[in-house]
């Protein structure tokens, strides 16, 4: 039965006398599913498939359900313990992995795969066997599989050198090896998360509370500690760590955005100043996830996280349109209902080549400033001319080349099928690629309860912008809550842009010291590299510095700056440059 709520002011009341009139997608519409019982998992299978629209509901009421993989206390972060080691048969994977990274800083393997190091240890993973996933039985582990065999694949990618992916007229895709690619391929869709490195990996499935026996909280039991990292680096666990510090911050913004939600249902005066009131303390956590960002500026090396950390997170889109990309092998392509790599967030434009072109992670696939963005209805949708112009350089690719920075975009189409942040447009469109539909891309490389959460969020029946307008001459208190949380929002992706700015910006345009040159494994630079090194950098152009997920981060990121300010009821001044 569908539970009845007081009509509000915006929505109104239907021709049918009374009742809701709620979008035919809408969870309180649809007929609730429950977990298929299969042979394997008699007590219904851990995917998470259940919550694709076919048909069915998420068996939810509420924002901050389970059923969405959202925990009242810890948010977008997992409430129960995160798996830190695989046993069993499953031992090999993590013992490659424990071999990858080496037992300390400077022990692992390097970027470039120059040595024999590295080609031993990718000889060695060619002959670890293929082992099937059927006793993977709970969501943590899962999890832990998608993180170790993603860790390797990017391991292995990395260090594959580029003369055996290359020939003189055509790159060959990068070879990811059957004992990864065929069990990565199975675990990924039961996350509903793509088969490459994503910010659930990297941070979500990630991290160890302080006690790790009780659930992590914000208030008592905060995240302390990074399982996996690529070079064992601080700066590598502190760069996890403190993302994992505002999801936990973010909790307590969703706790106010669900009570929020049951007031919009009512809009009443009373509900009106509990509204009024919610939207200050969110305000007040906004602040609080740009002060735990801030500390990335301390906690982090800029240089280590440039030159050392971030070359790892390249996905298989990393040379832009021109991307040969990722070959998964071990499973038959187009047109095989076993091919898994066609399934979430691969580009049409590959779809049945061997060559994947999936993007590598970005704390821009988190799912909180999502929802954020989406209740407070700032709309990242692209406008029709960032449409066009996005579709011009599908037609000319040579418009979207990236040459500086390492982690360039290509300039496909995808058609997501996933919302754009403005309010009642929950269905499909077929948007091309760029920075104009970012936000829309990177829904893709989030665990599927979070991508429904964020779908449901996106087609609450009541938006909260329409109602603040229709009251702010009435009350004004509302309007400027409403504006300061916004306010909030836009200082945050004001200090984000300066964190951007000294991590990547400024550290293409030099070249790195002589202590992280020797981290790298490269040789001490002579004078005349130096140099040559220093005429680049200036030559450095900030447009066309593209960040992991692919966008080109200036424009990007001012854009995302932007928006905010334009959902305000009374929009503020001026803002940061990057520079
Ligand atoms: C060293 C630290 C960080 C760097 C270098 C960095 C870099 C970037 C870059 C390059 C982008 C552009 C998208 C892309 O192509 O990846 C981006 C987007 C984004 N990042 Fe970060 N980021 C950092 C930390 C964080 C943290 C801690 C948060 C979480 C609160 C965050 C939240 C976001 C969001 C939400 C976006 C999407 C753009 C927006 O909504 O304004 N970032 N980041």
């Amino acid at each position: 039965m569908i539970p009845q709520r007081s009509p509000s002011p915006i929505a109104g009341p239907s021709a049918s006398g009374g009742q809701y009139d709620l979008p035919a997608n809408h969870f309180l519409n649809l007929q609730p599913s429950f977990a298929q019982s299969t042979e394997l998992y008699p007590s219904g299978a851990p995917t998470t498939s259940a919550h694709e629209s076919n048909g069915l509901a998420p068996n939810t009421a509420s924002l901050a359900s389970a059923d969405f993989d959202v925990d009242v206390r810890t948010g977008f972060l997992p409430g129960s313990k995160n798996v830190e080691r695989l046993e069993g048969k499953y031992a090999v994977w993590e013992e490659a992995l424990d071999a990858a990274r080496g037992t300390e800083v400077g022990d692992g393997l390097i970027v470039g795969g120059q040595r024999e190091k590295e080609r031993l240890w990718r000889d060695a993973v060619n002959t670890m066997p293929i082992v099937d996933i059927h006793e993977l039985r709970s969501l943590p582990l899962l999890r832990r599989a998608h993180v170790v065999l993603t860790f390797l694949a990017h391991f292995y990618a990395h260090t594959t050198p580029a003369s055996t992916t290359s020939s003189s007229s055509e790159k060959e895709p990068i070879p990811i090896p059957a004992c990864i690619s065929v069990p990565l391929l199975k675990v990924s869709p039961m996350l509903g998360l793509p088969p490459v490195l994503t910010y659930a990996d990297t941070v979500l499935y990630n991290f160890l509370p302080s006690n790790p026996a009780v659930a992590p909280s914000a208030s008592s039991n905060l995240p302390s500690e990074i399982i996996t990292t690529f070079t064992r680096t601080r700066s590598e666990e502190q760069f996890f760590l403190i993302s994992a510090l505002t999801e936990i911050v973010g909790a307590e913004a969703l706790r106010l955005m669900r009570q929020s939600l049951d007031e919009l249902f009512l809009a009443d005066e009373k509900a009106l100043r509990r509204l009024t009131v919610y939207l200050r303390r969110l305000a007040q956590q906004i602040d609080k996830i740009s002060d735990v960002t801030m500390t990335l500026m301390k906690e982090v090396d800029p240089e280590e996280f440039y030159h050392l950390i971030r070359p790892w997170f390249k996905g298989g889109d990393a040379d832009g349109p021109t991307s040969a990309g990722w070959d998964y092998l071990g499973l038959t392509t187009s047109g095989d209902p076993e091919d898994l790599t066609s399934s979430v967030a691969e580009s049409s434009s590959t779809a049945g080549k061997r060559g994947k072109l999936f993007s590598g992670p970005s704390a821009g696939q988190s799912s909180l400033i999502h929802a954020i963005d989406i209740f407070l209805t700032v709309d990242h949708s692209p406008t029709e001319e960032e449409r066009a112009e996005a579709m011009a350089a599908i037609e000319d690719p040579s418009q979207s080349h990236i040459t500086v920075d390492s982690t360039p975009v290509s300039s496909d189409a995808p058609a997501p099928s996933v919302p754009s942040h403005g309010h009642g447009h929950g269905h499909a469109t077929a948007v091309p690629r760029g920075e104009a539909t970012f936000v829309q891309r990177m829904l893709q490389y989030m665990p599927l309860p979070h991508r429904s959460f964020i779908l449901h969020l996106s087609t609450h029946p009541t938006p909260l912008r329409p109602l603040v307008v229709h009251y702010a001459h009435s009350h004004p208190a509302l309007a400027t809550a409403y504006d300061g949380a916004l306010e909030s929002l836009r200082r945050f992706r004001e200090k984000h842009m300066r964190v951007v700015s000294l991590f990547i910006v400024q550290q293409a345009r030099r070249s790195p010291s002589e202590r992280v040159r020797k981290m790298m494994g490269l040789q001490p630079e002579t004078e005349e590299e130096r140099a040559l090194a220093e005429e680049k950098g200036k030559t450095v152009n900030i447009n066309e510095i593209r960040g992991t997920g692919g966008s080109a981060l200036f424009k990007f990121l001012k854009r995302c700056r932007d928006n905010t300010t334009k959902a305000m009821v009374k929009p503020s001044g001026a803002g940061y440059e990057l520079e």
